[in-house]
Parts: C-alpha cells; sequence; structure tokens
C-alpha cells in the first residue's frame, strides 16, 4: 500500500535537491531563448554622448529668445552632420548645424528644432536657417544616460533571453554571452507495447508518444533532452538504462512501469540502485502514481505511463527542478486566476490538475477543460496551455467559478509554489 502525500509537500521534497547549473558562452547568435548566468548591468550610459532625436537644426537656444512669425531669426547654417559625421569644434550662437536623428549634438548647441519648423534661405550665398518661435534650451536633445545609466542592473540573472535582452546585450557589446548550460535530461521511455514513431501499428502495441511529448517539454523548459529510446518491460532493460543515463544526464526522467503491475519495474530499479525514495504516491489527478528518489545525488523522476499523467507530472515536478539548475529564482509554475467556463462536477478526494485552454474575453481570463480528462488521453495535450487546478474533496465546480490556473507557456514563472 502506498501512502499519497499532497502536491506542495512531493514538490518541496523534490526542491530540496535542486541545485544550480553550471555556466558556459555562447555568441550572442545563440542567446535566444536561453538563461542569462549573471546579472546585466549597465557597462556605459545609453546614450553615451547627447544625442538628436530629429532632423532638424542644432541651435543655442538663447539665439531664439526674441523669435517670432512677425519677427523670425536667421541663423547661418555652418554644416551638416549624419550619423556617420561628428561636428568638430563649438558653434556660435548666431550659427546652425544641420543634424540628423542619431547624430551628436555639436559643442555649443543646447537644442534642436525639427526640419518641419524651419525655412531654409539662401542669402549671399550663404546658406541660413529661418526660425519662427522660441526655442528652449535642452528641447529635443537625448541627454547622456536618459535611456540608461552606467552601473545601473538591466537584466537579472535566469532571466530568459528574449529579443529586447539581446538588444540590450548587443548594446553593451556582449558578443560573447554568459548563460546557464542546458540541463541534461534523459528520458527512458519503459514499456514492451512501445513501438517507433515510424513503426506500423500492431495488436497491443501502441507508439512511444511520450517520449516524444516529455522531449518538447523538456526544450520548453530550457533543458536538453537525451532520449534514450524505449525499453523493454524487464528489469535488467530498465535497470541498464536507468544506470546509463545516471552517469550521462543531469536528471533522469522515466516514463512507465512506475505503478503496481507485473511488469512496472521502477520500484525495483531504485531499490537496486539503494535509492532515498522521496515519494511514490501523490494526492493529485492525473498522476497519482508518480514517483521520485535520489541516488548518488541525482534525482529520478518516476512518472507515470498514461500520457496525460506523464505530462502533468513533468510539468509540476520536473520543470520547477530543472528551471531551478537555470539560476531562475521563479522556477515554479505561475498561477492565475480565471473563470471557469463550464460545469466540472467530477469529484475526487485529490487535487485534479486538469488540461485547460486558458482564453481572455472581454476583459476577463476564462479557463475550459481542453479536452477529455482521462489520465490515458492524448487528445487533449494538443489545446492545453495551461493546467486548471481544482482542489480534492469537493462536490464538483460551478461555470462561473473563480479557479486556479497554472500557465504552461508563460517564462515569467513564479518564486513559489503556492
Ligand atoms: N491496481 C492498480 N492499477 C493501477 C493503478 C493503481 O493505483 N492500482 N494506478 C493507475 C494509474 S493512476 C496510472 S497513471 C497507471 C500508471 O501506470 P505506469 O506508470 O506503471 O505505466 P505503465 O503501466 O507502463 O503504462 C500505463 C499506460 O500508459 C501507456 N504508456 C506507457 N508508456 C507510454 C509511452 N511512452 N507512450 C505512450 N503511452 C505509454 C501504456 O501503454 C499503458 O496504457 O497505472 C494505473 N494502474
Ligand atoms: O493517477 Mo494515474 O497517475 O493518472 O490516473
Ligand atoms: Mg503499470
Amino acid at each position: 500500500m502506498r501512502k499519497p502525500i499532497k502536491v506542495e509537500e512531493a514538490i518541496e521534497r523534490v526542491m530540496k535537491w535542486s541545485y544550480e547549473g553550471e555556466k558556459e558562452y555562447v555568441s550572442i547568435e545563440e542567446s535566444f531563448g536561453r538563461a542569462l548566468a549573471e546579472d546585466i548591468k549597465a557597462t556605459t550610459d545609453v546614450p553615451w554622448f547627447d544625442r538628436s532625436p530629429y532632423d532638424g537644426y542644432a541651435i543655442c537656444a538663447a539665439a531664439t529668445e526674441n523669435a517670432s512669425a512677425s519677427t523670425p531669426v536667421l541663423l547661418e547654417v555652418v554644416g551638416t552632420v549624419g550619423a556617420e559625421t561628428v561636428w568638430e569644434g563649438p558653434i556660435e550662437p548666431h550659427q546652425a548645424v544641420k543634424i540628423m536623428t542619431g547624430a551628436a549634438i555639436p559643442d555649443g548647441a543646447n537644442a534642436v528644432i525639427m526640419v518641419e519648423l524651419t525655412q531654409e534661405v539662401i542669402k549671399d550665398g550663404k546658406t541660413f536657417v529661418q526660425i519662427k518661435r522660441r526655442v528652449a534650451e535642452g528641447e529635443n536633445i537625448s541627454r547622456i544616460g536618459e535611456d540608461m545609466q552606467e552601473g545601473c542592473l538591466l537584466v537579472e540573472k535566469g532571466t530568459v533571453i528574449n529579443p529586447g535582452v539581446v538588444a540590450v546585450l548587443a548594446t553593451f557589446g556582449y558578443y560573447r554571452v554568459p548563460v546557464m548550460k542546458r540541463p541534461k535530461v534523459a528520458i527512458i521511455a519503459t514499456g514492451s507495447e512501445l513501438l517507433e514513431v515510424y513503426e506500423p501499428l500492431e495488436k497491443g502495441k501502441i507508439r512511444n508518444s511520450n517520449a516524444y511529448m516529455l522531449k518538447a517539454q523538456v526544450r520548453r523548459a530550457g533543458g536538453e533532452p537525451i532520449v534514450y529510446g524505449k525499453v523493454k518491460d524487464t528489469f535488467e532493460a530498465t535497470f541498464e538504462a536507468v544506470t546509463k543515463a545516471m552517469q550521462e544526464a543531469d536528471i533522469v526522467v522515466t516514463t512507465g512501469g512506475v505503478s503496481v503491475g507485473d511488469f512496472d519495474y521502477i520500484p525495483n530499479v531504485y531499490e537496486k540502485l539503494g535509492a532515498q525514495l522521496l515519494f511514490n504516491k501523490v494526492g493529485m489527478r492525473p498522476g497519482s502514481v508518480t514517483s521520485a528518489a535520489v541516488a548518488d545525488k541525482k534525482v529520478l523522476f518516476g512518472l507515470s505511463g498514461n500520457p496525460s499523467a506523464c505530462y502533468v507530472g513533468f510539468e509540476l515536478f520536473v520543470r520547477p527542478f530543472l528551471k531551478a539548475m537555470l539560476g531562475q529564482k521563479n522556477c515554479y509554475l505561475k498561477k492565475v486566476q480565471a473563470i471557469l467556463k463550464e460545469d466540472f462536477l467530477k469529484t475526487n478526494p485529490f487535487t485534479r490538475f486538469v488540461r485547460a485552454k486558458l482564453s481572455y474575453n472581454d476583459g476577463m481570463l476564462h479557463v475550459e477543460p481542453a479536452g477529455k480528462d482521462k489520465s490515458n488521453i492524448v487528445s487533449s495535450l494538443v489545446q492545453a496551455n495551461s493546467l486548471l487546478v481544482l482542489p480534492g474533496g469537493s462536490r464538483g465546480f460551478k461555470a462561473g467559478t473563480k479557479v486556479d490556473v497554472l500557465l504552461l507557456e508563460d517564462e515569467e514563472g513564479a518564486p513559489k509554489w503556492s
């Protein structure tokens, strides 16, 4: 008889063994989607010189003090600067430099007037700019440090690099980017009934879908999957695969063979390894048979063979462990509240994690089961972008009830399981 423990207790037992992985460097081109291994601080002010935000004229504001439509001022245009050129030397109050967006403000100038507000005038072979309004000192200047100041923290360690982070990295010259190594996750699918994906169906056999599903889940969480293929339901084959995986991977995930059937060898494998069992029954549906053990300081996750139970077990237990290895403080699934779209009246003493579809409608989050809700179901995984959490022991949930939902396709995460 197995004694179920609460989901939060199971997660805690696993996370006690979590640790931070190693760092490596990748080129900025390869950094997208990786977890940063260091805090990123501004190494210079940005912009690091005063710049013009417009195409126009750089001027001394005081020269326009009395400018108006009836008394325009004329300033001599002594040169032009584009993004590539810099104006050497100061300008005098009666002068202006034509300036393009992004170019450095010449010494002596303290404002920019947009080209649309001016007129060019040629007089005695010289070019002047005519200005019909007063321009304030500092007007239209992107100041040094306006965007980012040297030393300020911009991106925290553990952050998954998005296009915006890439822009910041490039701004500060990070050609090589410190990222966390992707944790290596071994995936072992147990089951003599399993066929390769390319094999034709035979009576009593099914294709090994869990290995591919898990591979994608590992990738989504930021890990590097190593698929050990399918393993026959014998003690020897299972033991051999697990011990091999323990040598090559940081995390070992098995699917199937974890229940109480005659051919469920995972419990025996844990025993033979002398592993410390963390749990072998969790008060949840699906995935109540989910097990975890530690051998040689390596955490072994024994996920259910039933596809939906396997999927949920990965997201609840393996994902936070993997995220912690990536140096992420927010390693847990983010929880939001949503309105239940339809009645869910099935009762169960265990907490249910229903594969669900979360949507945003009329300014509100709504959630509905993504399909059939049995643990051997594959189809409901297609639409699942979240897990609807329904606490056990209730008499069911009516449409319109506010419920908790865990986000599966979110990078932000949460600092704790709650
Ligand atoms: N007497 C009891 N029987 C069962 C219990 C129980 O408490 N007492 N628990 C049930 C629950 S709940 C689940 S979930 C399953 C878990 O079984 P296992 O984790 O041991 O998995 P298997 O027996 O190996 O397979 C279960 C099911 O899943 C299919 N499967 C397995 N691997 C794959 C794969 N890689 N891809 C696709 N499908 C896979 C397999 O063919 C079976 O149909 O036990 C219940 N029984
Ligand atoms: O608890 Mo089993 O693991 O899904 O139905
Ligand atoms: Mg079984």
